[in-house]
């Protein structure tokens, strides 16, 4: 039996008193995002270590409180978004970013990581986080629906902002994430038509027509508001409705970060129609 004061209590009281303050992390990183200090400290390649000071002047010109700015650097300094040079005499600390941090760093198309972080912290999402618990007690109404009085995806698709905010969300995101795919998948060899479900701004087929230009045509399915926002693409058709009633026939059927949203029941009735889309034997 353990003693009150073993090495691996005291580990585990630390353990949960960070686990408690955990929501300091992704709000810090929150703030850096709105403050965008990382397109501040990137400078357009430079990653030249600068001190809050400097970051500040050059995020807010007209003022702030640098210290506060430098306690939210070195929490995240802690989490590796930043690292810390401290000057010979130790007196002055000055930050640049780390592989983490440059996700942040705003690209040529005006994407990157950022937005995903707002995404992921819009009040919203906010509301409904603490009522999780509810979630277990009474499923039949989900934390967001009992927070914002309905569904995400029809709260974001009445709010211009925040169906902007998560396409922008999604595109800082697929991108990265489709060239790794592409670099070691080649099923969509062969495909004449495809269609993206949940596809939000087309960014994924696009890509994969860039590289499979035998693809005739490359269907982007989502939500009207959803798609109604997305940009033209050559050889890409946006196509709004709702996967839970049909989808749109194709010979290839993409799906990304789509059926992590739903329940067992929920993504049954979304295979339920890939597969009534797909000239399958029996279709
Ligand atoms: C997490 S995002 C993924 C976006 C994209 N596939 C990607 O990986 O970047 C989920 C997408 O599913 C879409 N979606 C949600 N409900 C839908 C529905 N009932 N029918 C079609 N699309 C839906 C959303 O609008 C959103 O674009």
């Amino acid at each position: 039996m353990e003693t009150e004061s073993s090495e691996t209590r005291n580990q585990a009281r630390l353990a949960i008193l960070e686990l408690a303050n955990m929501i300091s992390v992704p709000m810090s990183l929150h703030a850096v995002v709105r403050l965008n200090v990382a397109d501040a400290i990137w400078q357009g390649g430079t990653n030249l270590p600068l001190s809050a000071s400097e970051i500040l002047a050059a995020v807010h010109p007209s003022g702030g409180d640098p210290e506060n700015l430098q306690r939210i650097l070195r929490m995240l300094t802690s989490y590796g978004v930043f690292a810390e040079h401290l000057s010979a005499d130790a007196t002055e600390r000055r930050y640049s970013l780390t592989e983490i941090g440059k996700t942040l760093v705003t690209d040529g198309e005006g994407l990157s990581y950022a937005s995903y972080v707002l995404q992921h912290h819009q009040d919203a999402l906010m509301r409904a986080w603490p009522l999780v618990h509810e979630a277990v007690l009474d499923p039949t109404t989900e934390p967001f629906v009992k927070a914002n009085d309905e569904p995400a995806y029809s709260y974001y698709g009445k709010q211009p902002e925040m169906n902007d905010l998560m396409l922008k969300a999604m595109s800082g995101v697929a991108v990265p994430f489709m060239k790794a795919v592409l670099n070691g998948y080649d099923g969509f060899q062969g495909l004449e038509r495809l269609v993206d479900v949940g596809g939000s701004a087309g960014d994924c087929l696009k890509m994969i027509l860039h590289k499979y230009p035998s693809i005739l045509q490359g269907i982007n399915f989502d939500l009207p508001e959803v798609v109604a926002k997305a940009p033209k693409i050559p050889g890409v058709i946006h196509v709004g409705g709702d996967m839970f009633k049909s989808i749109p026939s194709a010979d290839g059927i993409f799906m990304k970060w789509i059926l992590t949203t739903w329940t067992d029941d929920e993504c049954k009735l979304i295979m339920e129609n890939c597969y009534k889309a797909l000239p399958v034997e029996g279709n």
